[in-house]
């Protein structure tokens, strides 16, 4: 591979070969930050609508808040990605992966941060600059189909992009788009065919062809094999490869499917909730993950593809609302490994007994039961000492079964009578726990990013979990 940048937009002269052949002035070696994201948002207004600007939050109180919100699907994410590198990004459907790499094209404006790229900060780009820009950084997308116009022949579609940025002649762009074609594996004597005379890979091979055509030194590619054949994929993974490694290319590689990502990747970055919140060269990650939401989504390889319906629920609990995010850690309301708040004393045992009774009340898990038991069920008979023992005391009663009606009586019903039990008071319970122990933790309390000695490779391991404070 050459160690220098191939700057796209400028001229070329005739007797140089079509494809990458003349050097930059802008040169960044091999291995150093070609594209640095410092801060980076990206908050969506809410939709319009009758309800526009109410949210819900069970968790607080009260659950419902009026104002004007905001989506808030990037929300200060910093990484920096090397030149010849691919930077893989993985998180469940919704976390904001195709939000960030479309803000890093600028293809959305971002609401606050860098984008440096080249050392510019793409941010502050906007008209002409921007539109030269545009040829060194290219996008490809997931689906191959409806990216390609039906009507245009795959010869015209890959010189669009030459087109729009005024480079060389009708003669030229033809030559190059045909031996484009021959780079990403397919024939050249079928650039006057249409895309519906190509298969799903063969038609992300022209769509390949098209981002490099612009000569780009940095593509964003959202989950450009996802709508292939697992057997196809591993074969437009493998051309994506060997293009990167002829042309200098440097990927930013979007995907739910943690096999893909470990195929491609050199580093990945984990993304939950709009955060970044770990990030390691890939060996480390897939051996050595630092970061409980990490190691759910490992635990869960193949990830669902989460636009089937029947994907949720791999990790337990559901993701909380991107508008009214919890504080401290994202991952919080989910982990299940969340940390003791540190104001009292516990034993590992007890707050292991504690964490486990907050998340059965809090979703629901059980069915009521006298109050003998459930301590027994969760606290093998024995509650924490002090104060943690007093709340949960409390709130055992709140959802027991033999719990008096206010300061009424029960008592004396059958199981059958108590399911669905007016006096059992889950949403007392679960804010009486929420508030005295998980609001505590400083989980909630401090957003957490730490460092990482890392035992594969020589990488920074990046771990935003206060487990490693
Ligand atoms: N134009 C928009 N307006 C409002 N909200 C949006 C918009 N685009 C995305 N969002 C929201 O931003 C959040 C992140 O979405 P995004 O598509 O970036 O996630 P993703 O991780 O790429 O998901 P997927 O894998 O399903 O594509 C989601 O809550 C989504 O609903």
């Amino acid at each position: 591979m050459s160690d220098t940048v191939q700057d796209p937009s400028r001229g070329q002269s005739e007797d140089d070969d079509l494809l990458g052949s003349e050097m930059s002035g802008e040169e960044i070696a091999h291995g150093d930050a070609l594209l640095e994201v410092d801060g980076l948002k990206k908050y969506f207004d809410q939709d319009s609508g009758l309800l526009s600007g109410v949210s819900f939050d069970p968790d607080s109180f009260p659950p419902v808040s009026v104002g004007q919100d905001h989506v808030k699907a990037v929300d200060d994410v910093n990484f920096e990605i090397r030149r010849g590198e691919t930077l893989g990004l993985v998180g469940e459907s919704g976390c904001g992966k195709s939000t960030l790499g479309r803000t890093i094209l600028r293809l959305l404006e971002p609401t606050d941060g860098s984008i440096y790229f080249k050392g510019e900060d793409l941010a502050d780009l906007s008209g002409e600059q921007l539109r030269q820009k545009r040829s060194e950084i290219q996008m490809i997308f997931q689906d191959p189909q409806s990216s390609l116009d039906p009507r245009m022949k795959i010869g015209q579609i890959i010189e669009e992009p030459m087109r729009a940025h005024g480079m060389l002649d009708d003669e030229g762009r033809e030559a190059r788009a045909k031996e484009l074609l021959e780079k990403v594996g397919l024939d050249p004597h079928h650039y006057n065919r249409h895309p519906h005379a190509f298969s799903g890979g063969q038609r992300q091979r022209v769509n390949l062809a098209r981002a490099l055509s612009v000569n780009p030194d940095f593509v964003v590619c959202d989950e450009p094999v996802s709508a292939l054949d697992v057997s196809i994929q591993a074969q437009v993974l493998n051309t994506m490869e060997e293009l990167q490694e002829e042309f200098g290319l440097t990927y930013l590689f979007i995907a739910h499917d943690l096999s893909v990502i470990r195929h491609i990747s050199d580093r990945v970055a984990v993304m939950y909730l709009g955060n970044v919140v770990e990030l390691a060269e890939k060996e480390e990650l897939f051996e050595n993950p630092q970061h409980p939401y990490t190691e759910a989504l490992l635990d869960s390889i193949p990830v669902p593809d989460p636009r089937e319906s029947d994907a949720r629920g791999v990790l337990e609990g559901e993701v909380p609302s991107p508008v009214n995010p919890p504080s401290g850690c994202r991952f919080r309301t989910r982990c299940p490994r969340l940390i003791a708040p540190d104001e009292y004393e516990w034993t590992d045992e007890e707050w292991y007994h504690t964490r486990a009774f907050m998340r059965a009340v809090k979703r629901r898990t059980f069915e009521p039961m006298a109050a003998a038991e459930i301590e027994a069920e969760f606290f093998g008979g024995d509650l924490p000492r002090g104060d943690p023992g007093e709340i949960v005391q409390r709130a055992i009663e709140l959802v027991a079964s033999d719990r008096s009606a206010g300061d009424g009586e029960s008592g004396g019903e059958s199981d059958a009578e108590v399911i669905g039990d007016p006096n059992v008071d889950w949403e007392r319970a679960t804010d009486l726990l929420l508030e005295s122990f998980a609001e505590r933790s400083i989980c909630a309390q401090e957003r957490p990013a730490y460092e990482i000695e890392s035992e594969h490779g020589t990488e920074t391991h990046f771990a935003a979990c206060h487990l490693h404070r």
